[in-house]
């Protein structure tokens, strides 16, 4: 059977770090796209040299021609400008909603097909002007943040906890942003719920406040710490996770900014939400029930969602 291609539309910092990562788990053949010329072209060859040491089978392509990703089978998204320290994600809307118009044609002209993971801030209106740019079905255009969001909050629970980070597991909704909702009900030490290890003593009420609200600034505190730009490696892994879960038809039950139509009782947008990925992109999205305090934070989550989708829409006449 033929190698899977994997066009990667950004070779940035998450792009680069994509295609390294998907070369290494031998996921298919990658094609890296960026506008900057020579940029996609020396990451490629330069991942490509590494495969005799690393033994993976998979060809690396950097190009500037959107004709290059013809036929990709995954399509990831990074392209666009990242925060420096003192911006918020919101602040990078104008400039990266440009850039979803340009990705969005160039994908539908030449990866119908593609199962759409899109990355670049702020994510959740991103995704959705992709999708309207680009035209693709809903199930097939998604957004990641929760994977990372919650990876956040697993890595954060597995130091207070002094446990491995395997036997943590963790759930962050909402759109990627201040208002995320991490869910401490709904996250586990080997399934014991948090709230119960509170009962148990083994952390505090207090304690547990302070990851969440490490985890809700986890972008940020890398932003303040690189001072250039913004994480990569953990977004470029969580990403991949995606892909291999749609690629391989894993049905994995990730936490994803997917398309809600009647689900969490919303009419038609993007925002984080647990789904099902497999073979046909997003299988479904997986309606849990939220406590009333967990609504009420997923509300205003979805409201600040809706504001920067409008905010799209007032930029660019096309969309409204
Ligand atoms: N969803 C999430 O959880 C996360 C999102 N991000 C976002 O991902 C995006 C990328 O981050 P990095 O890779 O660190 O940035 P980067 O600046 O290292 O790479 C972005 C690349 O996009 C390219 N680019 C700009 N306009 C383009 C266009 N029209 N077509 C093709 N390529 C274009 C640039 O030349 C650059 O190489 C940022 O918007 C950042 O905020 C970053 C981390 C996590
Ligand atoms: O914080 C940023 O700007 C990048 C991002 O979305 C993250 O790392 O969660």
């Amino acid at each position: 059977m033929a190698r899977a291609k994997i066009a990667l539309i950004g070779a940035g910092q998450i792009g680069g770090t994509l295609a390294h990562l998907a070369a290494i788990k031998e996921l298919g053949d990658v094609v890296l796209f960026d506008i900057a010329e020579g940029t996609p072209q020396g990451k490629a060859l330069d991942i490509a040299e590494s495969g005799p040491s690393e033994k993976f089978d998979a060809t690396l392509k950097g190009t500037n021609s959107y004709s290059d990703i013809a036929g990709a089978d995954v399509c990831i998204v990074t392209a666009g400008v990242p925060r420096k320290p003192g911006m918020s994600r919101d602040d990078l809307l104008g400039i990266n909603l440009k850039v979803m118009k340009a990705v969005g044609e160039g994908i539908a002209a030449n990866a119908p097909d593609a199962f759409v993971i899109c990355i670049t801030n702020p994510l959740d209106a991103m995704v959705w002007a992709l999708r309207e740019f680009s035209g693709l079905p809903h199930k097939k255009v998604v957004g990641m943040a929760g994977v990372l969001d919650s990876a956040r909050f697993r890595h954060f629970l597995s130091l207070e906890f002094n446990v491995s980070m395997k036997d943590v597991s963790a759930f962050v909704l909402g759109g990627h942003g201040d208002t995320m909702v991490p869910l401490t009900r709904y996250s586990t030490v080997a399934g014991i719920p948090l709230p119960d290890l509170v009962e148990m003593n083994w952390t505090t009420q207090e304690k547990l406040d302070a990851i969440v609200q490490r985890t809700r600034d986890g972008g940020a505190e890398i932003v303040g710490l690189l001072k250039t730009g913004s994480a990569f490696y953990a977004p470029a892994t969580s990403a991949i996770e995606m892909a291999e879960a749609y690629l391989k038809d894993q049905r994995r039950l990730l936490p994803c900014a997917a398309w809600c139509d009647g689900e969490f009782g919303l009419k038609g947008m993007y925002v984080g939400v647990p789904t099902i990925i497999g073979a046909n992109g997003i299988e479904k999205v997986v309606n849990i029930k939220l406590a009333k305090d967990e609504q009420e934070m997923f509300n205003s989550s979805v409201e600040a969602v809706k504001g920067l989708v409008e905010a799209c829409k007032g930029i660019d006449d096309s969309l409204a």
